[in-house]
Order: structure tokens, then C-alpha cells, then sequence
């Protein structure tokens, strides 16, 4: 299909994981690509996100493990001493994202998506200008996606010099592994920055505005996640204090104030700060102001259930939004999952992305996933639409695998209707979590029930049997 009124069947801005995903889906359905991106192909992921930051977690993991002689010894095994080389850390990171930029650029060109580099802006209907290294260059499509990616979110008071106070852009370098790190946030970055630096001998403080830690996941893995994650580490937390200023230098100085009141409470002189307190998109001077659209309070730009982009609650023809821009869920295989379902509404096959059933994992030893409703959410769901919810828990003690790895801390929990079994939410922590999460993902897509669940049948021994057991145990099976 090629469009002759039109340069492209369809621009793609940003070569993120979402634009990439979109693209590689165009392609396949016979669309005349371009796709542009202003600064490292791969976007946030590959570059300053997924990809190095589970390199890192990757050797922090074993050294660990390594450094842990109580689990050894039990295993029967002595281990002397462990070193490492932080340089050397590092640059398998840093290899990894040139390896995995380069590939992703080459799958683009392989499949003959024009890749233009510069900063991409809607001119108007169907139409983009790019600003190139050469100057200015205007481009038309038939249909334009947006995928501009987030950066991120450093609340006001706090100053980054990129050296002593940095966000994760900075902190994925590893360029020192300072004695006492303040890590504002206990959310995604704020845990697994937690699990690499705590692995690699540093002491931590964690801040935490909200009452409580890790405020984003289900209540009784954040707990448990606490039990695990922090407590037994050299980490100290700090819960309901804003960190309302943090000055750079040698010593950061933080000041803490009561996230209520906002009095201070606290002064923090520390070595470095890793400011972890969320991100926000990227969606200023994207031209969209030529096509009527308004970005939503917080910079989003506002989408219906097929990604159309909405002026006024109306969507735009031609053109369409996705990944962390959207506001929907800040992950990469979210965003690649909403470029391939906006291809396919260009093409005139209806599909929208079924949020409900989209994991998501939080990559620590041992690692947090989960799956659709928290526990809350779901009874809030359920207050609404007149059903009631129910909630069990296995525990990977008693799974023969994780025993058998020594490492049987965790549980599962599955969260589901009491009437008809539906399951709509699962949280793991445990060994594999990540992992173990997608038989749970796809029991959702297909709004499986705890019922029918319990009757397939796991491999044993495998971790798989802690979902397993919870199935049989919410169906009444023992
Ligand atoms: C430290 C860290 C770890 C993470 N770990 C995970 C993980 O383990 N798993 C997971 O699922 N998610 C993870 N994420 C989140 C994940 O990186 C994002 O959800 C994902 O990158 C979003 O993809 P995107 O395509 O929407 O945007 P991005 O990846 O941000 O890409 C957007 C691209 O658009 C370009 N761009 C923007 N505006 C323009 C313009 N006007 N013209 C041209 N180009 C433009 C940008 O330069 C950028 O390259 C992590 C994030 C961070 C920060
Ligand atoms: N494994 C993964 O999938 C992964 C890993 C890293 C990042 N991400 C993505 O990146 C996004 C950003 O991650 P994040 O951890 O920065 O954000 P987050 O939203 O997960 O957590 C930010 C935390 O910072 C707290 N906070 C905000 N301002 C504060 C202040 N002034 N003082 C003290 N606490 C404060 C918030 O209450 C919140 O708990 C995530 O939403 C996630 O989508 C995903």
C-alpha cells in the first residue's frame, strides 16, 4: 500500500520502543514508513532505561548472591571472596546498549524504514516539519503517530548537577558507587537503584513522600517486598517526608519536610542523591497546538481507546498517540503493544489494548511482578459494579523448586470475583517473578476463571506451581 498523495503511509515521531514496534508492524502490513527520532535510536529503553539497568542489576545480582555465604554454605559451597570492578560493570552496560541500539537500527533499515534524524513537529493536518542537522525539512503522511517517550519528573527544590545529584539518565552510568546515596523515591527506580547500589556496598537512605513504601504496588507485596527488599539491606527509610530541597556538592545537602505540614524535619548530609520521583512526557514544542490539540494537565497527550489523538474530546483524523506519552502505563512493552494496536486501526482493523492484562515487573533479587487490579482496587472495582472479591496467597516456601534453590522467600497472591472466579489481579515476589507473571497476563486477556485455571497442569518441580497451587487453593481444590 503506497499512498500517492502522500510521502509516507505513515511518520512515526520518536524511536522509542513504541516507535519501533509501530514501525516493524507498518512494515508487515505493507505501509510506506518514516520514522524520526531527535536524539539515540531505542529511546529511553534501550538507552537510559530497560536494557542498561538490568545489566547493572544483572552483576549486582551475583555479586550478591556471591557475597551471601550462609546461602552458599548451605548449597555446600565456600566461596573465598568476591570483587568486582565497577568500571567494568559499567561498560557491560554501556556495550550492551550500543549492541542493542545497533541492532534495532539496522532491523529498521533492513525492513527499509526511512529513518530521519532530527526533532520532528506536526505542521498542520497529515503534515511534519523535521529539523535536521542541513536544515529544515517538511514531510507529508497519510497517517502521523506520535511517540515522543518521557523524561524525568525532578520536583521543584531539587537541583542536579548530574555528578552528586542525578536522576536515573545519569545513575545508569555508574561512574561512582558513592559511600551513602539518598534515594528520593520508592517507586520502579528508587527499587531497583536500591538493589544495585545495596548489592555493591553502598549505604542508602530512601525517601518516600507517601505514608507508605512502594506506594504503587499491592499492599501486602509491599510489605512483604520491605521484609525482603529492605529491611535485611544497609538501607534506612525515610516515609512521609518530601525531600523539599537538595542542594549538589560535597556534601548533598537534603532537606526533608513533613509531606503534610511541609515544616522541615530533617537535614541530610549525604554523597550522592538519585532523585527517583517519576517521569513526565516530553510533549512541549511537538507542534500539536497546529492541529488543536491541548495536552492534559500534566503534559499528556490525550488519546481515546484506539490511540487517536482528541481535540476538544473529538479525535484529529490521521493522527495518533502511544507509549509513555499517553499517559496509560510508563512501560516499554506498553508502548510497543500500543504502536502495533494503532497500525492496526490505521489498516481499518479495529483494536484496542487491553490495559488490564499487561504485566509489569520490578526487577530486584528476587523480583516483584504483577498483573491487572491491586487487592484495593479491585474491592473499589467491585463496590461499583456490585460484586464481591476475593484474595488468596501461596507461598514459594512451600514450593520443592524454590526450596531446592535455597531461595524460598516470596509469595504469590491472586486476586479474583468471588461469583464467577474471574481473576483480575495477580502479584508475585519471589524468585522469577518476572517470569512466572505471564501465565497469569495471559489467564486475564482471556478473563479466565480461578475454576478452569486449577485444572491445567504445571511442570514439577517448577516455581510455576506457586500460581498453581493459588489457582487450586481460590477454586476450592485444597
Ligand atoms: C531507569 C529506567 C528503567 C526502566 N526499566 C523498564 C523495564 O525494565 N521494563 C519496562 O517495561 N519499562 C522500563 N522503563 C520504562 C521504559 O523505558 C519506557 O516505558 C519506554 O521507553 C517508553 O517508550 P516510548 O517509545 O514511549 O518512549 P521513549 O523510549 O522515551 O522514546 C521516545 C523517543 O522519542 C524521541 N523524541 C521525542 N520527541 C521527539 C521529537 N519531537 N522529534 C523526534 N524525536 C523525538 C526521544 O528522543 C526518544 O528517543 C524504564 C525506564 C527507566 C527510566
Ligand atoms: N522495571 C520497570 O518496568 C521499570 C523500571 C524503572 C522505571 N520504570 C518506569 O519509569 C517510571 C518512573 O519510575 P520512578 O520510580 O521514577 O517513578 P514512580 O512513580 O514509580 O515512583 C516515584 C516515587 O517517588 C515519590 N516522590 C515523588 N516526589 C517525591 C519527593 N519530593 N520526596 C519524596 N518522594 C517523592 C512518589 O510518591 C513515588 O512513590 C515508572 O512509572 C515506570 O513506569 C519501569
Amino acid at each position: 500500500m503506497v499512498s500517492q498523495a502522500f510521502d509516507y503511509d505513515l511518520a512515526i515521531v520518536g524511536a522509542g520502543v513504541g516507535g519501533h514496534g509501530a514501525a516493524l508492524h507498518a512494515v508487515s502490513c505493507g505501509l510506506k514508513t518514516a520514522i524520526i527520532e531527535a536524539a539515540d535510536m531505542g529511546g529511553t529503553c534501550v538507552n537510559r532505561g530497560c536494557i542498561p539497568s538490568k545489566a547493572l542489576l544483572a552483576a549486582a545480582g551475583r555479586v550478591r548472591e556471591l557475597r551471601n555465604a550462609d546461602h552458599l554454605k548451605a548449597l555446600g559451597i565456600q566461596v573465598k571472596s568476591v570483587e568486582f570492578d565497577r568500571g567494568t560493570i559499567a561498560n557491560h552496560a554501556a556495550n550492551i546498549v550500543s549492541k542493542l541500539r545497533g541492532d534495532l537500527t539496522n532491523s529498521l533499515k533492513r525492513l527499509g524504514v526511512d529513518i530521519i534524524q532530527g526533532w520532528g513537529k506536526v505542521a498542520g493536518s497529515q503534515k511534519l516539519t523535521i529539523a535536521t542537522d542541513t536544515g529544515e525539512k517538511t514531510i507529508t503522511a497519510k497517517d502521523i503517530i506520535l511517540a515522543p517517550g518521557s523524561i524525568p519528573w525532578v520536583p521543584p527544590g531539587i537541583e542536579i548537577d548530574g555528578k552528586t545529584v542525578f536522576t536515573s539518565d545519569d545513575g545508569i552510568k555508574l561512574e561512582s558507587l558513592p559511600p551513602w546515596v539518598a534515594i528520593i523515591g520508592s517507586g520502579y527506580i528508587g527499587l531497583e537503584f536500591s538493589d544495585v547500589y545495596s548489592a555493591l556496598g553502598c549505604e542508602i537512605t530512601m525517601i518516600e513522600a507517601l505514608p507508605e513504601l512502594m506506594p504503587g504496588f499491592d499492599r501486602d507485596i509491599a510489605k512483604i517486598a520491605e521484609r525482603i527488599l529492605i529491611t535485611p539491606r544497609d538501607i534506612e527509610t525515610k516515609v512521609g517526608v518530601l525531600a523539599q530541597k537538595v542542594i549538589p556538592g560535597s556534601p548533598v545537602v537534603i532537606e526533608l519536610a513533613d509531606a503534610k505540614t511541609k515544616e522541615v524535619v530533617d537535614v541530610l548530609e549525604v554523597d550522592a542523591c538519585l532523585v527517583a520521583t517519576g517521569r513526565i512526557p516530553y510533549t512541549q514544542n511537538l507542534g500539536l497546538e497546529s492541529v488543536g490539540v491541548e495536552t492534559d494537565r500534566r503534559g499528556f497527550i490525550p488519546v481515546n481507546d484506539k490511540l487517536a489523538v482528541l481535540s476538544a474530546g473529538e479525535p484529529v483524523p490521521h493522527l495518533w498517540a502511544i507509549g509513555d506519552a499517553t499517559g496509560k502505563m510508563m512501560l516499554a512493552h506498553a508502548a510497543s503493544a500500543q504502536g502495533i494496536a494503532t497500525v492496526e486501526n490505521i489498516c481499518g482493523r479495529d483494536r484496542i489494548v487491553d490495559y488490564r492484562s499487561i504485566p509489569a515487573a520490578a526487577f530486584t533479587h528476587p523480583e516483584i511482578s504483577f498483573v491487572g487490579l491491586t487487592e484495593t482496587a479491585a474491592k473499589e472495582l467491585g463496590k461499583e459494579e456490585g460484586f464481591e472479591v476475593a484474595a488468596v496467597r501461596t507461598y514459594f516456601k512451600g514450593n520443592s523448586k524454590a526450596i531446592a534453590e535455597g531461595e524460598a522467600d516470596g509469595i504469590a497472591k491472586v486476586v479474583y470475583r468471588k461469583d464467577t472466579g474471574e481473576v483480575l489481579g495477580v502479584h508475585i515476589i519471589g524468585l522469577h517473578a518476572s517470569d512466572l507473571i505471564h501465565e497469569a497476563s495471559n489467564a486475564i486477556a482471556i478473563r479466565q476463571s480461578v475454576q478452569s485455571l486449577a485444572y491445567l497442569v504445571h511442570a514439577h518441580p517448577t516455581l510455576s506451581e506457586v500460581l498453581d497451587e493459588a489457582y487450586k487453593r481460590a477454586a476450592g481444590h485444597g
